[in-house]
Formats: structure tokens, C-alpha cells, sequence
């Protein structure tokens, strides 16, 4: 969000807001940016943010994919979702969508640097660490995000 117009004014109570991430798949690999933001600073995470008023799944996870890394993407889908109360302030409900990079020989950019340390494809199976605490959460259950392959 770029205007700041839907931001809380920090006197009002805090309500839960909706976050999309980004599982961009690439082979066995995803696509995960070191977090510089408040929450989840220093962490590895998704490429996502919020749903704005009126905005698809989808289409959220277009364009925050575009703003914070360039790349466009493709066969979007839903996977699932997460409740995330990650502070006495924070409560973030996650949706969480899975998608191919339109192009895969396009480079993923550090569009904005001071949210993001910069992004790369990591191994499902050899993931960075620490992870930001939502997506940690999925691993240690055991979720995957890749398409089943049929038998
Ligand atoms: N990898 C992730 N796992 C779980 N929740 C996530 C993940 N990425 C984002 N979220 C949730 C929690 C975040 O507070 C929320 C918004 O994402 P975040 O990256 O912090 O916003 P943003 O600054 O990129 O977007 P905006 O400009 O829309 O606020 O979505
Ligand atoms: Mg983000």
C-alpha cells in the first residue's frame, strides 16, 4: 500500500487483517526474500502483503508478486489458509496461493529494498533459516506445497 489509507490509526483497536503469500514454485525449488520489515525481521518468507478492499486472491497475489519482485506469474491458485497472531498487535489471517513464474528464465528484482533483503529460489528440501514464523509453522507440520504428482 502505497498511500497509507488504509492504515489504523494507532489509537484504534486492532482488528485482524488478510495477508496473501506466495508459494512461486520453480522446479523443486521457491521463491523466499529475506523479510526487513518489522515483523519477521531478518526472517526468509514469501512474496506477499495485504488484500486490498474489492481485490481477488488472485489477483493479489499478482500484483504483490509484480510489486516486490518483477516477475509475472502464472497458474495462480488457492491452497490454503493460516491464522497468524504474531504479536499483541499483529493478527494476520493468511491466505495462502501457489503459482509458476510466468517466465522461468526471468530474474526475480529487489523492487522494494527496504522490506526485502533480496530474493532467491531455495530447495523445498533444504530451506534458509530462520524462516518467518507462519511459513516455519506450515514446514514443521509437514505441509508441502507442491502439486501431487500423479501415480
Ligand atoms: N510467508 C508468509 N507466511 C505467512 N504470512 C505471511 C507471509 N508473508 C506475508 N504474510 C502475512 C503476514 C504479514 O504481516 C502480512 C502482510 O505481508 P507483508 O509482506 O508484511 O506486507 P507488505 O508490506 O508486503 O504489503 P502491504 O504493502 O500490502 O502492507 O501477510
Ligand atoms: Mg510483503
Amino acid at each position: 500500500m502505497e498511500n497509507g489509507a488504509q492504515q489504523t490509526p494507532v489509537t484504534a483497536t486492532p482488528t485482524p487483517k488478510v495477508g496473501v503469500a506466495v508459494f512461486l514454485l520453480k522446479g523443486s525449488k521457491v521463491l523466499l526474500g529475506k523479510r526487513l520489515s518489522a515483523i519477521g525481521h531478518s526472517t526468509f518468507a514469501l512474496p506477499g502483503g495485504h488484500l486490498e478492499f474489492g481485490e481477488s486472491f488472485e489477483d493479489c497475489a499478482t500484483r504483490e508478486v509484480k510489486e516486490e519482485t518483477g516477475l509475472d506469474i502464472d497458474k495462480t491458485e488457492y491452497l490454503t489458509v493460516t491464522n497468524n497472531v504474531i504479536s499483541e498487535k499483529v493478527h494476520v489471517v493468511c491466505i495462502f496461493m501457489r503459482a509458476v513464474p510466468a517466465d522461468p528464465s526471468q530474474n526475480p528484482q529487489t523492487l522494494e529494498p527496504e522490506k526485502c533483503d533480496g530474493w532467491d529460489w531455495y530447495e523445498w528440501n533444504n530451506l534458509p533459516k530462520p524462516l518467518f514464523g507462519p511459513l516455519e509453522d506450515m514446514v514443521q507440520s509437514g505441509y508441502n506445497p507442491f502439486p501431487t504428482t500423479a501415480s
